[in-house]
């Protein structure tokens, strides 16, 4: 078989002419790549059913999927074992079934389809017609002739020299209802779309030249023709309007072998190469079914035809396009989703990603690009329909790309504009030389011109996008963002002015509280008013940077001087405190009292006239004539007077302080009668004279001196060394113990002594303290007995009676005790 195929490329080369179109330029560079004629389907079978093979032979054993309208579709017609295989096969490098010479028997059943060796041709081996396998059944032959006529741009005719001239051998029956069909098919397509009828007349033997034959062919096909019934509008239509003709004749194969193989060749030629003048794939003839749709195409016209629809092909083709059309777009959707999926976490978690405009341009005219390559081939108003279709599905998928993206980069110029306010005030070494005003505008601009630019590059073109509206929300977000950092700063800015207020008022304002006196709330009001001015031409200075308007200023004024006002009272209440104030004032009174005009302390002598300066101190009393009422001198409304101490504070405060006066000037008093309670220096005189004797004698006997002596040095050391105390403590002590013992030894002996243990019956019996009372009562008991003894004796014996009285468990009671020592 490959020894009667021509060499395609040699063939192509030599016969290439300027008529070549671009489909066929590219039909010729593939060649070399082109496969499968070995490789046959059979796409209906015997029993009418359709292959759901097609697409996968055309995809990965003919590789023409891609092949789009590069492509062309071929098929044969006509009587049974007329040698159709064996031309196919001849013509295309085919493999179709070719009958035994000897069998004679039907070979191609239903209908099968390969591929053209060498080219990018489809073939169709039709089931032959008029054959006796399938009798008067003529349904199959009819329903595949309509198939071949709707899906082929050429039909060969083939059949024996001896047929023409004939109504049945030559098929012109059937083709008769072919051309009815055709005319229902294509009707509307008149002069646009032909199908090429090209009639191969086999075993020419050269006695009817073959134009005669083919006048003869015509001349029956126009009878045929003007038998018709025409469909309505198409009555005066002719046949030329829908179908072109070619006629061609080949010897007889086996009794000129040589030269049917040379007109085979030659024939072939016309179906192989595009640049041959007789070139029978014309683009007239293509029924523009891209290769990749050409199983849907087929598989729906077969179905039509079986179910004895009507079979309208352009509903059809445009049912091919839909369906071929949204599986390009699902494919070109898939890619453009699988670019673009990854940034939508990103997007989400409210980052700015910069490259996205790009991106998603990117993906989409690449997936609008994958398209068009596949769909634009399909029905022209389907494909624009498609395409609209798709790219509003893009888009809408990328719309919230566009939205979130434009929200991140809202809150990513919130964000610069923040970070610009805050580093503009917080350099604190030029912040007076800040304009709000300016640092504002520009933290603005520069905000608004990240979100402009981010909002442009991702505003895709052929969408309706709009950032304008985010952007004027953006711009009031701004406005709002600059006006709460000018009232952050003037807070701080405000804070710092009432530190400096309460920092410059309190030591002053302590100061003047403490020397009370007439002009005391004169002096607070003047350092209210020396701090306050100072502070509101600060506030005016500090205020030009944040571009204030005058009522604002003004109202801030106000504000100061409200506030200062306020931590002026306050310093005055927290300095009037009731102690703190009569504390103040006493101290103001001693000040004058208890110290002379030079400011030294006073020691009051018999001689001094004390009554004078106290009756001048206390006339000095600062609650005298002083107004307690704090009034402003400002004009704002609000309580403008602070009353500090209320009459009855006043009258109790001086009550107090009076007292207090009082009691230092008893105190004063006092210490002049302590002065002059002291020993007259005439008693150290009489002293002396009276004890001149005495201590003569002492210091004359050795004896004497040397006991004086023995005590006085050890004791004038004691005293030197400050152990007097210590010494007195022990003498105390065992003094106590002696007493003590010297006691018990005294009560054993009264009761050891019957009479004495009686007490006599004609003394009265003492009234009795209580028991357990008072300290008074206690101690009024034993002043009774103690009249005359020092306190520490009378401590002893208290506590010693205690201590018997506790002993003697109710035996023996104080006052028995004490009558008894009287009695002793
Ligand atoms: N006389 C003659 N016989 C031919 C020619 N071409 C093929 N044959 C023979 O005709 C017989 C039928 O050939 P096929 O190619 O199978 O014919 P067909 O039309 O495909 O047959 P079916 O597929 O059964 O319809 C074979 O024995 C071929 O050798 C020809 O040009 N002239």
């Amino acid at each position: 078989m490959d020894a009667l195929v021509p060499d395609i490329d040699s063939t192509v080369t030599n016969g290439a002419t300027a008529a070549a179109n671009t489909m066929d330029t590219f039909q010729m560079k593939d060649l070399s790549t082109m496969e499968g004629s070995d490789t046959q389907l059979h796409l209906i079978d015997e029993d009418k059913q359709f292959s759901g093979e097609l697409a996968n032979f055309i995809q990965h054993k003919w590789h023409l999927n891609d092949a789009g309208f590069n492509y062309h579709l071929a098929a044969v017609f006509g009587s049974q074992s007329t040698g159709k295989s064996t031309l196919l096969n001849r013509l295309f490098g085919t493999h179709f079934d070719v009958m035994s010479e000897s069998a004679r028997r039907q070979t191609t059943k239903g209908i099968w389809i390969s591929r053209g060796k060498g080219m990018r041709v489809l073939v169709m081996d039709v089931e032959g017609t008029d054959g006796r396998e399938r009798g008067e059944d003529q349904d199959f032959e009819r329903k595949s002739a309509l198939f071949s006529l709707a899906t082929s741009e050429v039909l060969i005719v083939n059949m024996w020299e001896h047929q023409v001239g004939l109504y049945n051998g030559a098929n012109m029956g059937l083709l008769k209802t072919v051309f009815e069909v055709n005319l229902q098919l294509f009707g509307g397509n008149r002069g646009k779309e032909k199908t090429l009828l090209f009639f191969v007349i086999r075993d020419h033997v050269g006695a009817t030249p073959l134009t005669n034959l083919a006048n003869t062919l015509l001349a029956d096909l126009d009878r045929i023709w003007q038998s018709l019934s025409k469909p309505e509008g198409l009555e005066d239509c002719r046949i030329t309007d829908y179908f072109a003709f070619d006629f061609t004749a080949l010897p007889h194969k086996l009794l000129q072998p040589e030269k049917f193989e040379e007109e085979v060749g030659k024939l072939r030629l016309r179906f192989s190469s595009p640049s041959d003048p007789e070139y029978v794939f014309q683009p007239p003839y293509s029924k523009r079914i891209p290769a990749d749709g050409l199983h849907i195409y087929a598989s729906g016209i077969w179905e039509k035809i079986m179910t004895n629809k009507d079979l309208d092909l352009p509903t059809q083709q445009e049912l091919l396009a839909q369906f071929r059309c949204d599986e390009i777009a699902n494919v070109a959707f898939g890619q453009f989703f699988e670019a673009i999926k990854s940034f939508r976490h990103t997007i989400e978690a409210g980052t700015v990603i910069n490259e996205l405009g790009s991106v998603v341009k990117k993906a989409r005219d690449e997936a609008m690009i994958s398209f068009d390559k596949d769909a634009s081939r399909y029905h022209s108003e389907v494909y624009k329909r498609k395409r609209v279709e798709l790219l509003n599905k893009l888009h809408s998928t990328l719309e919230p790309y566009f939205v979130g993206q434009l929200k991140n980069l809202h809150k990513a110029a919130l964000a610069l504009c923040t970070t610009q306010l805050q580093q503009a005030f917080s350099r604190k070494d030029d912040s007076q030389a800040i304009d709000f005003s300016v640092v504002s505008k520009k933290a603005k601009d520069e905000a608004l011109d990240l979100f402009i630019t981010g909002a442009k590059a991702i505003r895709l073109d052929q969408t309706e996008w709009e950032y304008e509206e985010e952007q004027f929300q953006l711009e009031r977000d701004l406005l709002e963002l600059a006006n709460q950092q000018r009232e952050k700063e003037l807070t701080k800015m405000l804070t710092l002015l009432e530190k400096h207020l309460k920092r410059e008022m309190d030591e002053p304002i302590k100061l003047a509280l403490d020397q009370p006196g007439p002009n005391m709330w004169g002096r607070v009001i003047d350092t209210y008013k020396t701090t306050l001015d100072e502070a509101q031409v600060m506030l005016r200075k500090k205020s030009q940077v944040f571009d204030l308007e005058e009522e604002k200023l003004t109202l801030m004024e106000e504000n100061l001087r409200r506030q200062a006002w306020v931590l002026m009272t306050m310093k005055v209440q927290e300095e009037s405190i009731e102690g703190l104030i009569v504390y103040k004032l006493l101290n103001r009174f001693e000040e004058q009292f208890q110290r002379d005009e030079r400011g030294l302390p006073r020691v009051w002598k018999p001689s001094d006239d004390i009554d004078a300066p106290f009756r001048k101190a206390r006339n000095e009393d600062p609650l005298t004539g002083t107004k307690f009422v704090l009034e402003s001198t400002d004009d704002f409304d609000f309580e403008q007077s602070l009353k500090v101490l209320s009459e009855t504070r006043q009258q109790e405060i001086g009550n107090q302080l009076r007292r207090k006066a009082d009691a230092t000037f008893v105190e004063a008093k006092r210490s002049i009668v302590a002065t002059q309670a002291k020993v007259p220096y005439w008693v150290g005189v009489a002293l002396v004279v009276l004890g001149w004797n005495e201590f003569m004698a002492v210091i004359t006997s050795p004896v004497y001196l040397s006991m004086t002596a023995m005590v006085g040095v050890p004791m004038a050391a004691l005293w030197y060394l400050g152990m007097l105390g210590m010494v007195q403590t022990v003498i105390w002590k065992v003094y106590e113990q002696t007493a003590d013992f010297g006691r018990e030894r005294l009560r054993d002996m009264v009761l050891e002594q019957p009479v004495l243990a009686s007490p006599p019956q004609q003394w009265d019996r003492p009234q009795l303290p209580p028991r357990v009372g008072t300290g008074a009562s206690t101690s009024s008991g034993l002043e009774r007995h103690s009249s005359g003894l020092s306190q520490p004796q009378l401590r002893r014996s208290s506590r010693s009676e205690d201590r018997e009285e506790e002993r003697s468990n109710g035996e023996f009671e104080m006052g028995d005790l004490g009558e008894t020592k009287k009695t002793l």
